[in-house]
């Protein structure tokens, strides 16, 4: 994989490096991108993502949505972090260790992979599947909902149980924007990886870096054409983040 000096000269003398993840990086894990699910492949693929993952569409179905999430929790329970999430974990501690760099990493994923891969911190800004709350009340649910096939109720108030995740039409939480706006804003690199860069705020980041004099740089085997990328790297997360040394 050929990566031009000067990208890697970029990446090495940047001070404050912010990373943006989208589904894209757990692909080589094994987990379906949003677009995958779009583009009719894989078992839901009859189903609108943005339907299932809407507040409109748990109320008008909630055992559809329920049964959706204990699909796609099966499906990432046995998914293992790749080379991608393993080298920005890398690149975290190192940079945390040598202090010439501070690494900032937000994504949009649910799956957790980056935690497992032991990323600290990590800014989940659409929330994360493994965690569950009342719609009603907001407690969150303990209880582990593992083959649980219809929607569980509130072990406080009765209500309906769902999943942590940030739905369509849904603001997304307060402190993960509040962080994830002053990594981008204050940041000198930022890094937007396996993302189609479609969803929103999100998907605004990379601007708001631009904005601030930062050098914007993507990831991603299709390039998104996006007019504030200044470097496209047109390969797998795991393949390039595997041969760049930080
Ligand atoms: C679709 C889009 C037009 N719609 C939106 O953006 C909407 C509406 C909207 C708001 N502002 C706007 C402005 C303009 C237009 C629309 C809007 N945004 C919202 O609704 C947001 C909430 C958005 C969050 C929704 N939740 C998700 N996920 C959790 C749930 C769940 O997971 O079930 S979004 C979900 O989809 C997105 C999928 O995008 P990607 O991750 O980029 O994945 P995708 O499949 O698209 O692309 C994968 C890429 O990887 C690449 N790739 C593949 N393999 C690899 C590989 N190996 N390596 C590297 N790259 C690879 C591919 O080439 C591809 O480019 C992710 O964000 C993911 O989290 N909320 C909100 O605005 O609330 C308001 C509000 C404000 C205040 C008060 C009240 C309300
Ligand atoms: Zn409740």
């Amino acid at each position: 994989m050929h990566i031009d000096q000067d990208v890697i000269d970029c990446i090495k003398n940047a001070r404050r490096v912010c990373i943006l993840t989208g589904a894209g990086v757990s692909a080589e894990s094994g987990i379906a991108t949003f677009r995958d699910a779009k583009e009719g492949k894989g078992l839901w693929s009859q189903y609108d993502p943005q339907q299932l993952a809407s507040i409109d569409g748990f109320l008008k179905d909630p055992q559809t949505v329920w049964q959706w999430y204990q699909w796609r929790r099966d499906v990432n329970k046995d998914k293992e972090p790749n080379p991608a999430h393993l080298a920005i974990a890398r690149w975290q501690k190192e940079s945390h260790q040598n202090g010439k760099q501070v690494v900032s990493l937000i994504t949009q994923n649910v799956d957790g992979l980056h935690q497992k891969a032991g990323s600290d911190p990590v800014t989940e800004l659409h929330g994360n599947i493994w965690r569950n709350h009342c719609l009603q009340c907001g407690q969150i649910h303990q209880d582990s909902v593992e083959g649980i096939e219809s929607v569980p109720q509130c072990l406080a108030c009765g209500g309906q149980v769902r999943p942590s995740v940030v739905w369509f039409g849904e603001a997304l939480p307060e402190q993960a924007w509040r962080e994830a706006e002053s990594a981008a804003y204050s940041c000198d690199l930022f890094l937007s990886v396996g993302t189609s860069s479609q969803v929103y705020p999100a998907a605004g980041l990379a601007a708001l870096a631009k904005s601030q004099g930062a050098t914007v740089i993507e990831i991603n085997p299709e390039p998104t054409n996006s007019s504030v990328v200044d470097y496209q790297i047109a390969g797998k997360a795991g393949e390039v983040l595997s041969t760049l040394t930080f």
